[in-house]
């Protein structure tokens, strides 16, 4: 398989562009299939493939076993999640449990919940219009995510939304968790080492970022707790939230009941269902404000339908669909490589076999930026997403990634952007201090980061 030699040899070359050059190694695996091809060696025992129509081979559905990889799941600080099952059999058992509560049916139900949570981020603006502040979308919406994940998962929030200076803080705080991603991949022994200290030394030396992730696991393990301990049959939101169920369902071995297992879920959960999905709208609504032109087209659509128009027939509206998807193409999702591995099937792309069990993963920019479907792939265009060709289009959009264990959280994530997009519309902005550097992707952190002194993307109300 082609390749730098050192790539093969070493995985040196990797922590080089990614440690030394921080999150640079995606970059450079796209410079690497311009001079080697469409697949190339990344790493000593793992291919990259850079092909749209090989996406599906490599994220089949579930008759098709594929397993994750081990070196991948050191970005997950949550072992026993069902984002973190290594195998397809164990990760299909905790899937099943939790598929229910993510179809598009029970997201339909769930509006009104989502709806609530709007009407509030609509208050806050009218708040700042009223006092001429500056706002800092990015932390409103990971407020607003926030606050929608929570109640999701535990049938309440912490009302994040009206505090968003707290919001900035525990933003600024998984952004700290996330710069050592890379870090604690390579050299997991150093997190290992200082979680056996006595805490009062630990927390001394720890990177922010990881004494930040122990406070969120913590508060996790409370809701947990509280979930366990309470037995009446009456709690408020039981039948709504998704941790009773869990706890409550006679399918389950009591295993995959125990406290850890369900921390380690609602941690994936809340950590998943917050930034990504803030990150969407904030993109979109970045370039909504750049090209006033789209602003103006999406208002005008939502002015020809009734007030308050749910999920599904916003759904149906072309530039508000357009930027929703323009919003996902460009903030990349899971930047990092997602690799999987095919434990016993051969795998053949072109020319080359690919034994049983090597790892081969795919990246969001590689797709992204396909010039081949995506001509002019770094310009915000929600046109390319209208007709016949857009819809064939959909195919490639890899926010979400594809097959088996995709995101399940996918459509909450659609409706929350696409009732925010609608609510945010309304009102008349102007970009502070604000430019396509604090949104464009830079930094692979296993997410998507722009340059890494951004303040966020922030805005006037007029
Ligand atoms: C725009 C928003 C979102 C994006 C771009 C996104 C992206 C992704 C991607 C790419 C994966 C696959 C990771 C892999 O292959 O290893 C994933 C998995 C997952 N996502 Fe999301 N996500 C979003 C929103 C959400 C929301 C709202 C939730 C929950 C409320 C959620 C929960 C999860 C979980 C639990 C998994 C693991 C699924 C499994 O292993 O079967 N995500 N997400």
């Amino acid at each position: 398989i082609p390749g730098p030699k050192l790539a093969g040899l070493t995985s040196l070359y990797e922590i080089y562009h990614d440690i030394i050059q921080p999150g640079q190694y995606v970059w450079k695996i796209k410079e690497m299939h311009r001079k080697y091809g469409p697949i190339v060696r990344v790493a000593p025992g793992e291919l990259h493939i850079q092909d749209v129509e090989y996406v599906d081979e490599i994220y089949p559905g579930a008759s098709r076993n594929r397993e994750k990889y081990a070196f991948q799941l050191r970005t997950l600080p949550v072992p026993l999640s069902m984002g973190a099952s290594r195998t397809h059999e164990l990760h299909r058992k905790r899937r099943e449990a939790l598929n229910p509560f993510f179809s598009r049916r029970s997201v339909v139900d769930y509006e009104s919940t989502i709806r609530s949570k709007i009407d509030q981020l609509a208050l806050v603006f009218e708040h700042h219009k009223n006092s001429g502040q500056v706002i800092n979308l990015s932390n409103i919406y990971y407020a607003l995510a926030n606050d929608i994940v929570m109640r999701y998962s535990f049938g309440h929030d912490d009302n994040l939304l009206d505090d968003e200076q707290k919001a900035g803080t525990l933003r600024k705080n998984i952004s700290e968790l996330l710069l050592g991603v890379k870090v604690n991949q390579h050299f997991p022994w150093i997190v290992a080492t200082l979680d056996s200290l006595p805490f009062f030394i630990a927390k001394n030396i720890m990177p922010p970022g990881v004494l930040d992730m122990k406070a969120f696991a913590g508060k996790i393990q409370k809701e947990i707790s509280k979930v366990l301990d309470d037995r009446g049959e009456n709690s408020p939101n039981k039948k709504r939230s998704i941790f009773y169920e869990l706890r409550d369902n006679p399918s389950l071995p009591k295993s995959e009941k125990s406290e850890k297992r369900l921390e380690d879920d609602a941690t994936l959960l809340v950590m998943a269902g917050t930034e990504s999905v803030a990150v969407a709208i904030a993109t979109s609504h970045f370039y909504l404000m750049q090209k006033p032109e789209y602003m103006d087209k999406v208002r005008g659509e939502i002015h020809d339908i009734p007030p308050n128009a749910s999920w599904t027939k916003l759904e149906n509206l072309s530039y508000l669909s357009g930027v929703v998807l323009e919003g996902l193409r460009l903030s990349f999702g899971v930047s990092g490589r997602l690799a999987r591995i095919a434990p016993d099937e051969i795998l053949h792309y072109k020319q080359h076999t690919i034994p049983q069990g090597t790892p081969v993963s795919s990246t969001t920019v590689c797709i992204h930026t396909d010039e081949s479907v995506f001509p002019d792939p770094w310009a915000f265009q929600p046109e390319r997403w209208f007709g016949r060709p857009g819809t064939e289009r959909r195919k490639y959009l890899m926010s979400f990634n594809k097959g088996a264990r995709n995101c399940i959280g996918m459509n909450l994530a659609y409706a929350e952007i696409y009732l925010a997009l609608a609510a945010t519309t309304q009102f008349d902005w102007e970009l502070y201090e604000t430019d396509e550097s604090d949104v464009r992707f830079k930094h692979d952190f296993h997410a998507a980061f722009p340059k890494l002194d951004t303040k966020g993307i922030r805005a006037r109300l007029l």
